[in-house]
């Protein structure tokens, strides 16, 4: 897997250089690294058929676009069956994404390959036992989609937003990529320098903390309970929105809204006053199944980059200046991407009823998930 990340981000590395050679002054970054991450999840997912993966997300692609689109009409009960332009639009990649993705799995069968992301979903429909060929074939093309949804674009604004940061805190860049030039010196990270980087790792807890990319969880209470004062009736849902729960000064103290790697030098435990208040991948029997993934692909991607490439702060422009190697005085400006910023969410979230919910009672709900008694 270490192998299959360093690979792929070769092309990332040899675009943003051919960019600079030919003068171009601005790019965004955002971009590059979802295609980054694309690339990885295709490739860990499908194997040697991995550019029809490719194409299969830029189908999902496409269709997340078109279901995205703003429709004030969409609310409206029934509105949804009422044939339209885009409806079709949805209804054919649908079909498309379907097939392709039963297409690989067929040329999947016949390659013979066996490691791959696929396979195991594979294997897991077997397992299942289903009634039908159909319900088989939902539970594999739901899951592909959900791998795609799931884990391309967190990562990749993971890794933006820890681009932004560490050109925010040119200290916190230097000490990270110190630890990079020790371990790694002009060699790609292999498995046992990526288990040594500490600062890094630290690096991306703090940034994941700040602006987590996953920002709500949900649950739906299976039974009647009270949390607090609260009645919370069965069949209600709970959406958990983590930048408050990361940014309470009562359980990260004072600093709780400055980017400090340091606080998480002695782990989780020793950062907060509750480690259940820090869920950057949920926390319970659902949690993120692909986080040792997310991670070591975070690790890689900005062990690379920044091995080669600095990020400054363009005095008071927005932006950042972007420093490639030899190249140093053709500058580009790199743009964050179009994440919702956190006093944004904090903003968004004021308006959900739910947030009325006192951040003590969303530790214990994290708390009794984690103990398995939601
Ligand atoms: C920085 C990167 C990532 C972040 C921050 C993130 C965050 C999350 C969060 C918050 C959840 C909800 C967990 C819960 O409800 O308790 C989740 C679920 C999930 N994630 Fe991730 N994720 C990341 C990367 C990935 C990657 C790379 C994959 C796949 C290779 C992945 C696969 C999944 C899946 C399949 C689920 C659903 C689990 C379930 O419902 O049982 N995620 N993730």
């Amino acid at each position: 897997m270490v192998d299959l990340m360093v690979d792929s981000t070769g092309p990332l590395l040899r675009l943003w250089e051919s960019r600079i050679e030919e003068g171009e002054v601005e790019m965004e970054l955002y971009e590059d690294l979802r295609n980054y991450s694309a690339d990885v999840i295709s490739r860990a997912c499908f194997g040697s058929s991995y550019l029809r993966g490719k194409e299969m997300f830029s189908k999902l692609r496409l269709l997340q676009k078109s279901l995205s689109k703003p429709n004030l009409f969409a609310e409206i009960t029934g509105f949804r069956l009422v044939p339209s332009k885009s409806g079709r639009e949805v209804a054919k990649l649908e079909r498309e994404v379907h097939s392709l993705i039963l297409e690989l799995v067929k040329e999947g069968q016949a390659s013979g390959e066996e490691k791959n992301l696929l396979q195991a979903i594979l294997n897991g429909a077997k397992e299942s036992s289903f009634t039908s060929q159909d319900k088989a074939d939902a539970f594999i093309v739901d899951n592909c989609k959900s791998i795609y949804f799931a884990g391309h674009e967190t990562t990749a604004a993971a890794a933006s937003w820890c681009l932004l940061l560490l050109a925010l805190y040119p200290e916190w860049q230097h000490l990270v990529r110190s630890e990079i030039t020790q371990l790694c010196g002009d060699l790609s990270p292999d498995a046992q320098s990526l288990q040594k980087m500490k600062i890094l790792t630290m690096v991306i807890q703090e940034t994941i903390r700040l602006y987590p990319p996953g920002p709500i969880i949900s649950r739906e209470s299976l039974q009647d309970m009270k949390l607090g004062k609260l009645d919370i009736p069965k069949g209600l849902g709970i959406y958990i929105p983590l930048p408050t729960l990361h940014r309470d000064p009562s359980i990260w103290g004072p600093d709780a809204l400055i980017f400090n790697p340091k606080r998480f030098a002695n782990g989780v435990t020793s950062a907060c006053t509750s480690p259940q208040a820090y869920a950057p991948f949920g926390a319970g029997a659902r949690t993120c199944l692909g986080q040792h993934f997310a991670m070591l692909e975070l690790k890689i991607v900005l062990s690379l980059i920044l091995s080669r490439v600095a990020f400054i702060k363009d005095g008071d422009k927005s932006g950042l200046l972007f420093v490639c190697g030899d190249a140093l005085q053709q500058r580009c400006q790199v743009f964050p991407g179009p994440h919702v910023h956190v006093d944004d969410l904090h903003r968004s979230y004021r308006c959900v009823i739910l947030t009325i919910l006192h951040t003590i009672f969303v530790v214990k709900i994290l708390r009794s998930c984690t103990e398995g008694k939601e």
